[in-house]
């Protein structure tokens, strides 16, 4: 089976890949030079793309090889006629191996940056630090930023917008704020993960000409939630199966006064393709819940014997539990019944066990079902509080650990959700438009990945693939987008010929 994530515009690649693929491209015979030049040509023709009857470019170089891109970018806008400033950060007589290069190349001057003074009319190229960055940027730098930010100019970035950490997203000290993003050969996490995706613009991945196999081989098993990610798993999902076949979902409710969540995670599952639904309710509950399903059943489980009970049924595939259903030992005890089929357990369901994780970990473990966790921020630190308080790992990584921990596959929520597995295999989703953050719109998306489950996809492809319709379905939807909304908005699994 070809691995989706070796598609390029699918993977991404951590600055310290990227770095190793950089020398396995020498190493390959590969000139970096050429590479660099490549690099630097993408930008210039980017720029004059973006704003064709720019009054002057201002080209920021800084001390390594992004600055190298930049001296590349300066020399083939003026050779392009273009109107040209460029301003360097550091020595230019400091520059080494293909940056050295690239600025004897430019043969221009290379004002200090201090004196840059913004005009009107500039377009930055924002060619200080990229994939290289691996402190706070310099004072000089975030003054400039400033100058930038306060003048209001637009800035092409090279690489990643300077200040960006490309492995983690985060803002070291202030960053440009770019209207576009070149880079090269591979998206980095740092341009997925917020903040840093909100400071990209748009992001144009272009192919220097490093061989793809190159950039595969050195690749961790990082991507992009695109549908090549899970679509195999979903292929043989027919609608016209059997409605046993697709899988029979149950949800459990709350008592009388917190049913709502339940019921839409229940809709959602139905909407996204579960061929039976149930509600399981408590005794209490019973009657306002009669009172709102249709297509949904409805099923009386009181305790944990009714619930050993009705698991003899084995056509009962996957649960959620969470939604609305109350803290404490009840959603414990029925946690650990259901960990050995496919559980999703969101909500109550992950702060049920604030205290008491080694015990939902262990049986996980041992019982070798399949289980999404879904925590938003909150929960998760609830959760797993060393991994959250550990300022140094980025979302990604913070996934990936809680996953190794848990033995579950975790849904890290957010504008930029996390999908990890404890293999360390994650993907980043980047469809979710910011009004998806509606109340009870967490209740719809643990339903999809019900229904995912209940139709027999692995737990990392039925999360991811729900993540993504989710974010559909709030496109759909639009920017009054209610939670009820958003199920009657959740679109058919994509055909095998999207990408
Ligand atoms: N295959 C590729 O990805 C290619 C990458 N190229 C460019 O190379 C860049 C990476 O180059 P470098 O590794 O030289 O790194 P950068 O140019 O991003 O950073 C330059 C150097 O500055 C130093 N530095 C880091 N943080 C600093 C800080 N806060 N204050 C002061 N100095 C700091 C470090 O020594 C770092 O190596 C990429 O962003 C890209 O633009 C291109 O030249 C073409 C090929
Ligand atoms: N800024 C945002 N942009 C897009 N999606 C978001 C944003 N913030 C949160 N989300 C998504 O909205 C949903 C909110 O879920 P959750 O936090 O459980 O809220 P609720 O309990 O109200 O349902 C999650 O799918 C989350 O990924
Ligand atoms: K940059």
């Amino acid at each position: 089976m070809p691995n989706a994530l070796h598609d390029m515009r699918n993977l991404l690649v951590t600055p310290p890949e990227m770095q190793a693929v950089d020398k396995d491209a020498a190493g390959s015979g590969i000139d970096s030079f050429s590479l660099m030049r490549s690099a630097g040509m993408a930008v210039s023709a980017a720029a004059l793309r973006l704003f064709p009857s720019a009054a002057r470019f201002v080209v920021f170089c800084g001390p390594g090889n992004n600055g190298g891109d930049g001296y590349v970018a300066a020399a083939a806008l003026t050779a392009s006629g273009a109107n040209v400033a460029l301003y360097a950060l550091g020595d230019t007589g400091k520059l080494k191996g293909d940056a050295a290069r690239a600025h004897a190349a430019y043969g221009r001057e290379a004002i200090s940056i201090e004196l840059y003074e913004p005009q009107s009319q500039d377009v930055i190229i924002d060619a200080l630090f990229g994939a290289g960055l691996a402190r706070e940027l310099p004072d000089q730098a975030q003054e400039i930023v400033g100058r930038v930010d306060q003048a209001g100019l637009p800035v092409v970035a090279v690489d990643l917008p300077s200040g960006i950490d490309g492995r983690t997203g985060e803002i070291r000290g202030a960053s440009f704020t770019a209207v576009h993003t070149v880079t090269f050969m591979a998206a980095k996490p740092g341009h997925v993960l917020m903040p840093g995706r909100g400071r990209c613009g748009t992001l144009e991945v272009f192919d220097i000409g490093i061989p793809a196999r190159l950039v595969a081989a050195r690749a961790g098993g990082l991507g992009i939630n695109v549908p090549a990610v899970w679509r195999q798993c979903a292929a043989g999902l027919d609608p016209a199966t059997h409605k046993f076949k697709r899988g029979h979902l149950a949800v459990f409710s709350g008592g009388p006064t917190s049913t709502g969540a339940a019921r839409l995670s229940a809709a959602a599952g139905l909407r996204a393709g579960a061929g039976l639904v149930t509600l399981a309710s408590p005794t209490e509950a019973i009657p306002v819940n009669a009172a709102h399903l249709t297509a949904v059943m409805l099923k009386e489980i009181g305790n944990a014997a009714d619930l050993a009970e009705w698991l003899k049924d084995s056509r009962l595939n996957a649960f959620v539990l969470g939604p609305g259903f109350g803290i404490g030992e009840k959603a414990r005890d029925f946690a650990l019944m259901l960990c050995e089929r496919a559980l999703v357990l969101d909500a109550d369901g992950l702060t049920s066990f604030k205290e008491r994780r080694s015990e939902l970990f262990d049986r996980i473990a041992a019982s070798g079902g399949q289980v999404v966790m879904t925590p938003h921020e909150g929960e998760f630190q609830r959760l797993f509080p060393e991994i959250a308080a550990d300022g140094k790992l980025s979302k990604i990584e913070k996934a990936q650990a809680a996953a190794k921990l848990s033995h579950a596959v975790i849904l890290s929520k957010g504008p930029d959700t996390v999908i990890a597995a404890p293999s360390g295999r994650a993907v980043v989703n980047v469809n979710a438009p910011p009004w998806l953050a509606t109340a009870g719109s967490g209740d719809v998306l643990a339903g999809i990945i019900g229904a995912h489950l209940a139709q027999g996809m692995p737990a990392f492809e039925a999360a991811a693939a729900a993540a993504w319709r989710h974010g559909e379905a709030g496109r759909r939807t639009g920017r009054s987008a209610t939670a009820e909304m958003l199920v009657e908005n959740i679109a058919p699994l994509p055909e095998e010929s999207a990408s």
